[in-house]
């Protein structure tokens, strides 16, 4: 089991085209952001958990014992809700009792899984502080980056190279981010419910990709050079009832609602077709038609009733500078998207920015594709963060690692590029 502290971190997403009907198997196109979340773990040679959440206002000590461990059995994380319920009344209900209930959900099973294989089960207490300089619950995949980077961390704690078995049948140890995304997965399970997965399949692997469920990738190359204004509406969303809501729409009206699918498929499945062509130099710039596909999109997704009056103001605004938006991600609020073509003059980009922050919104103006889940175990620049309120240097309490994670992702990411990430490797 490691036994210095290290971080890990994980990035947003953000989705073009294809939210929902991705959820039916039907092709979305989606990117990592530049934001990210970030996690450090420490070994406290201790038996008590301690999470520090502060994002969702979580700050629970835990003794080890007080944990059940299961066996990996692949149910959803709903059923192990009961066995968790003394532990979820210890925290408020809604995002505390989410994130709790994520890191319940897979540690138990991790940490399981450990116990078996080895004799040292006593002292395996550690710190988590988590971070994220993404809006939590605003459409940008703030759960899946959480989820991603929980994943990570307790798979590093535990050695999971070392175990046999932790990943479901068919990932080998030797495919550390598909062992990562299938414990994402699971974590993600608990906000969303039924997730498609496109969500922590970006905060694993990054970049910009065509995702159908069940499918392997296809990577985007030329995406990243593209530009998005992300604009939250600040009303609060609730994907898993968004989904659920489209369910309902579909059960009721299927003769209506597959094709709007079918034809979001088609809107994400002509976007990669072109995306690719454009890197080949088989076609000039496709800005027209991104444009097209993306107010198509929207329209198929107010048919799906997953608008909301502020997502259709932010179009509207953007339009009367020409550009065009749609919602990303769940909708019912959260975030929309205004694509901004490299042709666009910066005082029009300004003055957008300007109009729809005058209404009321925030404006994010992040970099796409990076990398997906990353770790750390050379802690220097950061730790030379991690002073306690007083400024006294400290290595190990709980409040000199938030200051340092509040100051890495409110200033990233002149900081965080003083951490020497790597793609997670065995
Ligand atoms: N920094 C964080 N610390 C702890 N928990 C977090 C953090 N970020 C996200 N979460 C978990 O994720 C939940 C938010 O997920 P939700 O799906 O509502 O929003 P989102 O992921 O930002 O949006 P979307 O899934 O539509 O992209 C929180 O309630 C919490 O459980
Ligand atoms: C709305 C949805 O399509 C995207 C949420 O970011 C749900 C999912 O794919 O799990």
């Amino acid at each position: 089991m490691a036994g210095e502290p290290f971080i890990v971190s994980a990035p947003g997403k953000v989705i073009l085209f294809g939210e929902h009907a991705v959820v039916y198997g039907k092709a979305a196109v989606a990117a990592s952001l530049d934001l990210r979340t970030y996690m450090v773990l420490e070994p406290l040679g201790t038996d008590t958990i301690e999470l520090r959440f502060p994002d969702v206002d979580l700050d629970l000590a835990l003794p080890t014992c007080d944990i059940p461990l299961l066996a990996a059995d692949g149910q959803h994380p709903t059923a192990y809700e009961a066995q968790f319920a003394p532990l979820l009344a210890l925290v408020p209900t809604g995002p505390p009792t989410a994130a709790l209930l994520a890191f319940l959900c897979i540690y138990s099973q991790i940490a399981h899984q450990h116990e078996t294989q080895t004799t040292h089960t006593s002292n395996r207490g550690f710190r988590i502080v988590a971070r994220s300089a993404l809006p939590v619950g605003a459409g940008l995949g703030s759960s899946a980056s959480f989820s991603a980077c929980l994943a990570t961390a307790l798979l590093k704690h535990f050695d999971f190279p070392r175990l046999t078995s932790l990943g479901p049948a068919g990932v080998a140890n030797n495919e550390p981010l598909a062992l990562i995304n299938h414990w994402a997965f699971v974590a993600e399970q608990v906000t969303h419910g039924q997730p498609s997965g496109i969500d922590n399949a970006i905060a694993v692997y990054g970049g910009a990709k065509l995702y159908r469920k069940g499918q392997p990738m296809r990577d985007l190359g030329g995406f990243g050079a593209q530009r998005f204004l992300l604009v939250d509406t600040t009303v609060p969303k609730n994907t898993k009832r968004m989904v659920a809501g489209v369910a309902d729409r579909r059960q009721k009206f299927p003769l209506v609602i597959d094709p709007v699918l079918d034809a979001i498929d088609g809107i994400a499945s002509d976007f990669a077709q072109w995306t690719t062509a454009q890197a080949t130099s088989a076609v000039s710039s496709p800005s027209g038609r991104i444009a097209e596909l993306i107010a198509f999109n929207q329209q198929l997704l107010r048919l799906l009733g997953v608008s909301h009056p502020s997502l259709e103001g932010i179009c509207t605004t953007a339009a009367q500078y020409g550009l065009a938006a749609k919602l990303t991600g769940g909708g019912g609020g959260g975030c929309a998207l205004a694509w901004v073509p490299v042709t666009t003059p910066q005082q029009v980009i300004s003055n957008v920015q300007q109009a729809l922050v005058d209404q009321g919104y925030t404006c994010y103006d992040t970099g796409l594709a990076g990398p997906g889940v990353q770790a750390c175990d050379d802690l220097t620049p950061l730790l030379a963060l991690a002073t306690d309120c007083d400024g006294t240097p400290s290595l190990v309490t709980a409040t000199a690692w938030d200051a340092a994670l509040e100051q890495l992702v409110t200033k990233s990411p002149d900081l965080a590029s003083t951490l020497t990430w790597s793609m997670f490797k065995l």
